[in-house]
């Protein structure tokens, strides 16, 4: 399965093509707009999100609410493209001549000799992410039928830290302003109103996890077929995204081996289990038949209100960036995003080692599997 998407921040909209996800699946687009209203949503986001009313229309590849196998072509439009299109190609009125610190803008400048940075940041824009949502969903849809499920919730937003509850449900996540299912909620509630105040920004960490995802996804045998690795750089590439720890991550390197280490128990009826979990279920480049668990840092928006020092591309005089609309903090929407880019990575890699042309197919791969190393088969 791959998947490609178009589409800037202020033009018409968003687009992606899926190829590769078996025929027969079922594919709900009501289940794609929820994960959509949940991103534009939780608290810290800016005035763009009151314009936006995200809705996916499926394009392609699906009959009679089921994939076909033939590629799924997805559209979100964008509701400012509205206000933006009298303007959209007036070179004039759409310039944007102070390159923003923390965006793409002054390299993009560089690498696509524009003179300003109004091609760079609409393409550059988090809008995106919107799209790659949509796909994700399609994933989780897959997913489902195996029982395998991904779960991201703001683990913190600047210092204020919660706690880690494993296995939490996602009506637990999104009942809280923050998708932070913890008490510490009510102060990073507080502590994103204090940024506002003072016109400022913030980050924080995301924690994700899949859980029931059986060993052996990923592989060993060639660098770019481990699982952390893609998991990581998919991750990697979401707008502000600055680092990706699984398990105990930089932590466990305060450990001895013998510590760290999940060691491999054998129980009176012959199964095999872990007590522990450091590795945060990926070893050697698989899974390792444990939940996978890892955290993001996200760092903390550019746009910060009160400026930031730049020049400006025509005077060429120092001056700080302008004041434009902007989130706050978006660490809710990144765990959005980032539990749909997981479920895309996992379901790719889930096909390659079930793959099929249609889910069938790929039940029979999983179950054959499944049941040859003692676990449970496919639900219906
Ligand atoms: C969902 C989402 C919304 C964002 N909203 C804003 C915003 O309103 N203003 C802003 O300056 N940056 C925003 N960002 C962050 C920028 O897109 C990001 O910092 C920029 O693209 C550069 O990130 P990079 O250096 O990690 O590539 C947002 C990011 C995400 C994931
Ligand atoms: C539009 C979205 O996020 C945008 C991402 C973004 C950025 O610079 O990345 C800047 C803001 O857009 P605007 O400049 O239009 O106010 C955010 O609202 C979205 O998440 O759907």
């Amino acid at each position: 399965m791959r998947f490609l998407t178009a589409g800037e921040s202020h033009n018409k909209g968003l687009m992606a093509i899926i190829e590769g996800l078996p025929a027969g699946v079922k594919i709900d687009v009501e289940k794609i707009n929820t994960s959509l209203r949940l991103r534009q949503g939780g608290y810290g986001r800016g005035k763009r999100m009151q314009i936006e009313k995200d809705k996916a229309n499926i394009y392609s590849g699906v009959r009679n609410g089921h994939s076909t196998g033939g590629p799924i072509g997805l559209i979100i439009e964008n509701k400012d493209w509205a206000n933006y299109k009298e303007n959209y190609n007036d070179d004039k009125k759409m310039k944007y001549c102070t390159p923003r610190p923390g965006h793409a803008d002054l390299a993009g400048m560089y690498k696509y000799d524009f003179d300003n940075c109004r091609d760079v940041l609409e393409r550059a824009s988090a809008r995106e992410t919107a799209i790659r949502v949509a796909v994700g969903s399609v994933a989780e849809q897959f997913l489902e039928k195996f029982g395998i499920l991904v779960l991201s919730y703001v683990y913190s937003i600047g210092t204020i830290k919660s706690n880690i509850k494993k296995s939490i449900s996602k009506a637990e996540i999104y009942k809280s302003p923050v998708y932070c299912p913890f008490p510490q909620q009510r102060e990073m509630i507080e502590e994103i109103e204090k940024a506002k105040k003072e016109k400022e920004t913030l980050g924080g960490k995301v924690y994700t996890e899949v859980l029931n995802l059986p060993p052996g996804i990923g592989s060993y045998t060639q660098w770019d077929r481990r699982l952390d690795s893609r998991l990581a750089g998919h991750i990697m590439s979401i707008p502000s995204v600055k680092g990706v720890e699984f398990g105990l991550g930089f932590k466990g390197t305060e450990y001895r081996g013998g510590q760290f280490h999940d060691e491999i128990f054998l129980d009176k009826s012959g199964k095999l289990y872990r007590e522990t979990n450091h590795a945060g279920g990926i070893e050697g480049g698989m899974s390792n038949g444990q939940p996978i668990y890892f955290f993001t840092a996200i760092k903390p928006i550019p746009t910060v209100l009160k400026g930031l020092k730049t020049y400006h591309t025509e005077t060429k005089k120092q001056i700080k960036t302008e004041y434009q609309r902007s989130d706050t903090a978006i660490l809710p929407a990144a765990s959005v995003v980032i539990s749909s880019i997981t479920a895309v990575e996992i379901a790719k890699t889930f096909l390659e080692k079930f793959g099929g042309d249609t889910l069938s197919e790929v039940k029979n791969n999983y179950d054959y599997y499944t049941q040859k190393i003692g676990r449970i088969g496919a639900n219906e």
